[in-house]
């Protein structure tokens, strides 16, 4: 079965025939009917998504919708308009776009006073800037968002495959960047665990550690049926910005800063883990086995000795700098230490872990108590995080 996807209607929307094996109809915007309106009316739609859902692996108009991607289309302008509108790129914003697909967000983008739209996607796209002449603006990365260094931005706009939207969302609000606004586009499930509905793991390590560090807003629920193909969960719009004032503490005589950078260590394999997962779907064995290899080699806990012994971890006098990063975990040792004090660092930690009963548990499932009672005790060994 083939098929068609318009990039130079928008929203974008890729048209199908019937469902069966006859081949997918060409709409043009002249000829056939709106692109938004086919995907939205009543009557055309359940026809259209069956058309969809069957056509799952189509090819044309140079891409191909892969349901493993996250890659589904949402296709009512009304809820485009209202991301960028709560977005509001200011003139001179740097924009960063994670998951932009065939650009349905993205041109709305390139149309906004911002500067600079920065776009890290899997798969492709985005050819749609030439056709709007507003190409110089736009700048893609083809690479997975939670792998690559992402650039400075103001605001950001995450519209992504929702297996990973933890990872992501840990990583663009604990990690070093200075923006004014997160907008997601993520499954509606996610948002009200992190609201902290009751039944959805109210105390859950990003609920808290996101609660200290920005304000979280609730803008819209998406319906399932505004994207083609459909998927088999609701969506909704939540935007994080910054707390003015954040605290300096996480508890007493806790960093928050040492408390951020102590669970995101310990919660890196798990993170990574996810990605893997992702990445599984996608039918990229190799990288799977590598990770799921080294997750059933020790303990998520154990890791943090790992990643410290490996990524600059460690100082002369005992005291434990992290400052790792997520893109040299490559195994090797850029720490300038000798392999002898690497060791003694790795035993230090162990028997921090030994001794509190942590060895062999995933960071990720322990209680925050748990993790606070572990970081105390590495802090009392002189084991930092920083
Ligand atoms: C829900 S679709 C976004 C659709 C887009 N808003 C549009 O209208 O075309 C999610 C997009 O995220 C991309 N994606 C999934 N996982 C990703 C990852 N780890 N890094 C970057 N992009 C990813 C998929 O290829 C897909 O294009």
């Amino acid at each position: 079965m083939s098929g068609e996807c318009n990039l130079s209607q928008d929203p974008v929307v890729c048209h199908g025939g019937s469902e069966a094996n006859s081949p997918i109809k060409q709409e043009s915007p002249s000829s056939g009917p709106n692109a938004a309106a086919l995907a939205t009316s009543a009557p055309n739609r359940p026809r259209l998504r069956r058309a969809v859902a069957a056509a799952w692996h189509w090819h044309g108009g140079g891409f191909r919708l892969h349901k493993a991607r996250g890659q589904h289309l949402l296709t009512n302008p009304r809820v485009l308009d209202v991301i960028i509108a709560h977005a509001t790129p200011h003139p001179g914003n740097a924009v960063l776009e994670t998951g932009p697909g065939t650009g349905n967000i993205t041109a709305r983008l390139l149309a906004s006073p911002a500067a600079s739209i920065a776009a890290v996607e899997v798969d492709a796209v985005t050819a749609r800037a030439a056709g709007l002449g507003l190409a110089h603006k736009l700048t893609v990365t083809k690479g997975d968002a939670m792998a690559v260094g992402l650039p400075e931005f103001d605001i950001c706009i995450v519209s992504i495959s929702y297996g990973i939207s933890s990872p992501l969302t840990a990583k663009l609000l604990f990690g070093l960047y200075r923006f004014r606004a997160v907008t997601l586009l993520v499954q509606a499930q996610f948002v009200r665990r992190l609201m902290g509905a009751p039944g959805h793991g109210e105390h859950n390590l990003l609920t808290t550690n996101a609660r200290l560090v920005a304000d979280m807003r609730l803008l819209m629920d998406v319906s399932r049926t505004e994207f083609v193909p459909m998927p088999i969960v609701d969506s909704s719009i939540v935007e994080f910005r910054p707390k003015q004032v954040r605290p300096k503490e996480f508890v007493t005589g806790v960093d928050l800063d040492e408390w951020l950078e102590f669970t995101r260590t310990a919660q890196a394999p798990a993170a990574a883990l996810a990605a893997a997962q992702e990445e599984e779907k996608q039918e990229e064995e190799d990288t799977r086995r590598h990770l799921q290899a080294g997750r059933d080699g020790h303990g998520a806990i154990n890791a943090i000795s790992e990643s410290q012994g490996h990524s600059g971890g460690g100082s002369k006098d005992g005291v434990v700098v992290t400052g790792n990063n997520e893109d040299d975990c490559d195994g090797s040792d850029t720490s300038g230490f000798s392999k002898e004090e690497v060791v003694a660092f790795k035993e230090r930690i162990a028997g921090a872990l030994q001794s509190a009963a942590l060895a062999n548990k995933m960071a990720s499932q322990l209680p925050n108590d748990e993790l606070l009672r572990l970081l105390r005790l590495f802090i009392h060994r002189g084991i930092r995080f920083r």
